[in-house]
């Protein structure tokens, strides 16, 4: 291939990247939007440079009239997410989406690399519309934490210095590197985790004392007076002591009380 056939041949591999970059971002900003919290940190993409595909088909002995289907990476596409749980909620919306299908995926976070590379792979099969009609390209979608992000690029230009042959020590302490960035993860997750557990049981608590207070509230206006100061008495212990589970035994009294009240009223 001459230059302007290269040209011609990587249009529509540019074309998948830039319309799935916009893609991802706008999932990202509509998940901002709907639920406060987006899975996907950034995202970036890159169509691969002629000189790298024609080293990876050298390397992988694959011919020119292949290199369609035997270079997968042509298109590349990188999200960025902040914990290890949102990579399986961004690869679910995947697996799921209309616009593209799924070819097969590669799951370098359970089976990590020699390396020490972490990060899950979907290779995907994108539709693009062109002049001639539509084409239908390969893409690899390269799914990871930041901090499988950091050392992968880190440790990506180290190899690129070093024509990829790094000194065994190098090797050696890129890969204690990549597990001290798992450690990293694992500890953010689990702090996230007791960030949700505490956020849950706030919202449980608050929602029980409104109902516990409303309930309140119905029996004075039925005229329970005594019934109702006794529940108030015994839910500012309760509040006092922060006993969730008493308090919930409480509000299921107290909702028992308020529709006995409403019955009586009615009869
Ligand atoms: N920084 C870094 N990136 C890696 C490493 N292994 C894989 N990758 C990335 O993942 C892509 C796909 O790698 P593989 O799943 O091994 O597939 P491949 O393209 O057949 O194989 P290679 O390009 O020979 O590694 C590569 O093009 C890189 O972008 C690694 O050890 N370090
Ligand atoms: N799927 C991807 N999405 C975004 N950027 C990528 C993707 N894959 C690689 N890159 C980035 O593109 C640049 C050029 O990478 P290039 O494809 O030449 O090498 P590579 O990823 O090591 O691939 P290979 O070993 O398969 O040739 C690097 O900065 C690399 O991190």
């Amino acid at each position: 291939m001459d230059g302007r056939d290269w040209n011609l041949f990587l249009i529509p591999y540019e074309q998948a990247v830039e319309e799935l970059k916009v893609k991802f971002k706008t999932l990202r900003g509509e998940l901002k939007t709907r639920e406060a919290y987006a899975p996907i940190e950034f995202v970036t993409g890159r169509v691969k440079r002629i000189s790298s595909i024609l080293d990876k088909a050298k390397r992988l002995d694959v011919p020119m009239d292949k290199i369609e289907t035997g270079i997968e990476d042509i298109a590349g596409i990188r999200i960025m997410c902040q914990f290890v749980e949102d990579i399986h909620r961004v690869a679910d919306s995947i697996r799921s989406r209309k616009d593209l299908k799924l070819v097969y995926e590669k799951d370098y976070i359970t089976n990590f690399k020699d390396s020490g590379y972490r990060s899950y792979h979907m290779i995907v099969e994108y539709p693009v519309q062109t002049a001639l009609g539509l084409k239908k390209v390969l893409a690899e979608v390269q799914i990871r934490t930041l901090a499988m992000n950091f050392w992968a690029t880190i440790e990506h230009s180290l190899n690129y210095k070093y024509k990829e042959s790094l000194p065994d020590d190098v090797r050696i302490r890129l890969r204690k590197a990549a597990e001290a960035a798992f450690q990293l993860d694992t500890e953010m997750s689990s702090i996230r985790q007791e960030i949700l557990e505490s956020q849950r049981d706030f919202e449980e608590k608050s929602n029980i004392v409104s109902k516990v207070l409303s309930d309140i509230q119905d029996l004075y206006f039925y005229n329970r007076v005594r019934e109702a100061a006794q529940f108030q008495l015994r839910f500012n212990e309760l509040w006092e002591k922060e006993d969730i589970f008493e308090l919930k035994q409480l509000s299921q009294d107290i909702q028992r009380a308020t529709l006995r009240a409403k019955k009586s009223s009615r009869s």
